[in-house]
């Protein structure tokens, strides 16, 4: 990558290279006064500039030594950009295609005005300054951008490894659970109060599940602690449903045995997010809930396995719900990343039952896929990372399917009545959003 110009920014003051550079000795005197005026060390370095534009001028320039706190170079199709130590570089299509003035964006909408396909693939700024914490461009067409410093920080690929998230999951096992349990909300403080329901999100995102307490024992009460977050999801389960042991649905889940945990909905390609229920009625005997945390075992899947989780990562595996009627199939890696990132986390889709038939690699694959299958297992089924716990008539447990496993105990007796809502996993975060808790 070539290098165009070059400018720093001490602060308020900016130096725009390309207005000085009709003259570099007019340059080299501008900005030697400047920095002596300022009493700021400095030292002179050369440099090329291989600009078609500019391409016989050789320049020799000022650059400060001192900690400025925006500096940047131009490069003949990207701005280098260094603030808060993290060095952005900034592509000029993208940079015009993200300005952030009222005419590139609609503000009332938040939506892009700029037909990003319209943008001169060589385009090039006129000028470039920093000022007051934002970065100011001029394109040969007059429009000025503006963009904060801090929004490019956490906007951009270079700067959002900086930024710390806002919101770390807390991975967890057995003993960690019991160390620091998540805190639980009542559901009046829930129904009334914003700061509550935050709170409850809060502990969703960090434990990736959470209880809310003394709730009505009905299933309006389970509704509306559902609708706090989101409309609910209507699947083919219908708008709520009971799980009993009718066998309503052809599903184990629909009887008395004992269910090894599991992701629900992995036979749709989206999964639900949420999983919002409450016991209506105990069974005599056994019916004990179980969860497990997903993200936790595949953690420990991708340390001491790490090509297993390459495998089960990469490799898509049919999932299916089978009825008469209904043949539903969702297909996904049972432990998939988030896209562009070789490291976060998304969604366990992980089901012994509902798995389809794997018809997705090659024979000489089947094995690898098989054994890392087992590893991820083998965590999944150690006891000391399962929580255990009896769900009570007015407590509503709410669980995130993307992450955290269910499973139950067998019971005994025919009274067993659990009953809830499926949210969708992107209105959820929203509301997470918008509460400020990520
Ligand atoms: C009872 N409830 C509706 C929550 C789910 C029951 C079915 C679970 C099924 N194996 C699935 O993953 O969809
Ligand atoms: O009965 C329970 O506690 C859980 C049921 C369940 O997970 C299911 O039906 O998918
Ligand atoms: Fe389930």
């Amino acid at each position: 990558m070539y290098l165009r110009r070059f400018a720093i920014s001490p602060g308020r003051i900016s130096q725009s290279l390309s207005a000085a550079r009709k003259s570099t000795a007019g340059l080299l005197a501008s900005q030697s006064a400047l920095l002596q005026d300022r009493k700021l060390p400095r030292k002179l370095i050369q440099s090329r500039s291989f600009c078609s534009k500019f391409s016989s001028v050789r320049e020799t320039r000022a650059m400060e030594v001192s900690i400025p706190k925006a500096e940047f170079m131009e490069f003949e199709d990207h701005l280098m950009l260094k603030y808060k130590g993290v060095k952005l570089m900034l592509n000029y299509v993208w940079l015009r295609d993200h300005c952030r003035t009222g005419d590139s964006i609609n503000h009332l909408t938040g939506e892009r005005m700029v037909d990003s396909v319209t943008i001169d693939p060589n385009i090039q700024p006129v000028n470039v300054t920093v000022e007051e914490g934002t970065l100011e461009i001029t394109w040969p067409d007059g429009h000025q951008s503006e963009y904060g410093l801090d929004w490019l920080l956490s906007n951009t690929y270079e700067g959002k490894k900086h930024v710390r998230a806002t919101l770390e999951p807390f991975l967890w096992d057995a003993a960690a659970l019991s160390a620091s349990p998540p805190p639980s909300v009542l559901y009046r403080d829930y129904m009334a109060d914003d700061g509550h329901l935050a709170k409850v999100l809060h502990t969703l995102m960090k434990y990736g599940f959470a209880f809310v307490d003394e709730a009505p024992v009905t299933m309006e009460a389970t509704l509306a602690v559902s609708e706090r977050i989101s409309h609910v999801r209507e699947t083919f389960f219908g708008k709520h449903w009971f799980v009993t042991s009718d066998f309503e649905r052809h599903d184990t889940g629909y009887t008395t045995a004992a269910l090894p945990v599991h992701m629900d909905n992995t036979h749709f390609n989206e999964p639900s997010g949420l999983i919002v229920s409450q016991m209506f009625e105990e069974g005599d005997c056994g019916g004990t809930s179980l969860l497990v945390d997903g993200f936790h075992a595949a953690e420990r899947l991708r340390q001491d396995h790490p090509e297993g989780f390459d495998v089960l990562s990469s490799v898509p595996v049919p999932h299916q719900f089978l009825e008469p009627f209904l043949h539903t199939t969702g297909v996904g890696p049972v432990v998939e990343l988030e896209p562009g990132s070789r490291r976060e986390l998304k969604m366990i889709r992980y089901s012994m039952y509902d798995r389809a038939v794997l018809d997705t690699i090659p024979m000489e694959e089947v094995g690898r896929w098989y054994a890392a299958l087992r590893n991820f297992t083998k965590y999944i089924r150690d006891p000391s990372n399962e929580y255990w716990f009896q769900l009570k008539p007015g407590q509503i447990l709410l669980v995130y399917n993307w992450r955290v496993l269910h499973g139950r105990s067998a019971y005994e007796g025919g009274q067993r009545k659990l009953g809830g809502y499926f949210l969708p996993r992107d209105d959820f975060f929203s509301r997470a959003r918008i509460l400020k808790v990520i």
